[in-house]
């Protein structure tokens, strides 16, 4: 049980937070957030996402994270991530099967570099990081981590990182391609059905610059999920996109959490988003400040967020 009654609107005290409450944009289905300290763990590795979940594997673990990046030609370094710690032994949980994890934070905080070292796209300076079990050290080499981003993680940008030449279609089949353990007819039933559930199936023939933003982005989920991935990590997924299309990306991001039971860890700074997630951790100077656990995940309502967001402009 909470060790504190849950409240709308989470941790505010090392930074400025602006959740969905009940008195603003999302009516019924509101974000309410506790703490999670002493909260969510159930005393046997097992811990509560928001509503119901039971969250009984582990997916991800790090532990004394740091990274240091030396700056070229020039005598000084900067630490990018001071003393990370999301494990059973910490305050900060590991990231469990399942699990819809939001990294939000000020500008320059650690959220990209920490999803780049979940990601194996970059190596932590030291510290261990465990993903599905494996350890993976800064010794780790580039051949074995390639191998395991390729079947095991999805990514999706800011930006989509289309390959612009090749078709919606062909641009989700790749991955399938490249991983090579279905044949053709598979690789394209794949594709078909993962274009289909983004919505998208009829625009399988179109080239990324035929494609607007939204569309663009649904194509790159549709992409990231192409090898059944165990983890998508999602970099301001919504960075780049409007309201109807926020919603829309968000939508389905749920969808294949709740459906498909795939761990998402998402970087955003639009707190607005936050009710989609189990839990948010917020990252600061390179060290993880606060945890907050949702009481249940929901969607935001387009007309009732349109009017929240007129109501914002007008009453500045
Ligand atoms: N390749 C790099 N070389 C040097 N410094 C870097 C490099 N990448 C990141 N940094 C520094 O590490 C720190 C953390 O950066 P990071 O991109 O992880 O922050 P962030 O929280 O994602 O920021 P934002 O919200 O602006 O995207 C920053 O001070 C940044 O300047």
């Amino acid at each position: 049980m909470p060790s504190e009654p849950a409240n709308s609107n989470g941790v505010k005290d090392e930074i400025e937070l602006v959740g969905l409450g009940p008195e603003n944009s999302n009516g019924s289905a509101m974000l309410e957030r506790a703490d999670v300290e002493g909260y969510a763990c159930n005393g046997d590795g097992t811990y509560l996402g928001a509503g119901e979940k039971v969250l009984d594997e582990c997916a991800v673990e790090l532990e004394h994270i740091r990274k240091t990046y030396n700056l070229e030609g020039r005598d000084e370094q900067v630490v990018a991530l001071k003393e990370i710690n999301i494990c059973h032994e910490s305050e900060i949980y590991p990231i469990m099967k399942g699990e819809f994890l939001i990294l939000r934070g000020p500008s320059g905080g650690g959220k990209t570099t920490l999803l780049n070292m979940i990601g194996c796209i970059d190596n932590p300076t030291s510290g261990v990081l465990r993903l599905f079990g494996d350890k993976i050290t800064a010794e780790t080499s580039d051949s074995y981590l390639a191998k395991l981003r390729l079947a095991k993680i999805g990514f999706v940008f800011q930006t989509f990182n289309l390959l612009a030449t090749m078709s919606a279609f062909e641009n989700v089949e790749l991955p399938m391609t490249l991983l090579g353990v279905l044949n053709k007819k598979q690789r394209q039933k794949r594709a078909v059905e993962l274009l289909t559930t983004v919505g998208l199936w009829d625009r399988m023939d179109h080239l990324p610059s035929e494609l607007s933003g939204g569309e663009q982005q649904r194509v790159a989920i549709a992409r990231a999920l192409a090898n059944k991935p165990e983890l998508l990590l999602l970099d301001e997924p919504t960075g780049d996109l409007d309201t109807r299309n926020t919603i829309d990306v968000m939508d389905i991001l749920l969808d294949i959490n709740l459906k498909q039971r795939t761990t998402l860890v998402m970087v955003t700074h639009n707190p607005d988003i936050e009710c989609y997630a189990d839990r948010v951790l917020y990252l600061q100077d390179g060290q993880c400040v606060k945890q907050a656990l949702n009481e249940s995940q929901c969607r935001l309502e387009f007309t009732k967020y349109m009017d929240f967001l007129n109501s914002k402009q007008a009453d500045p």
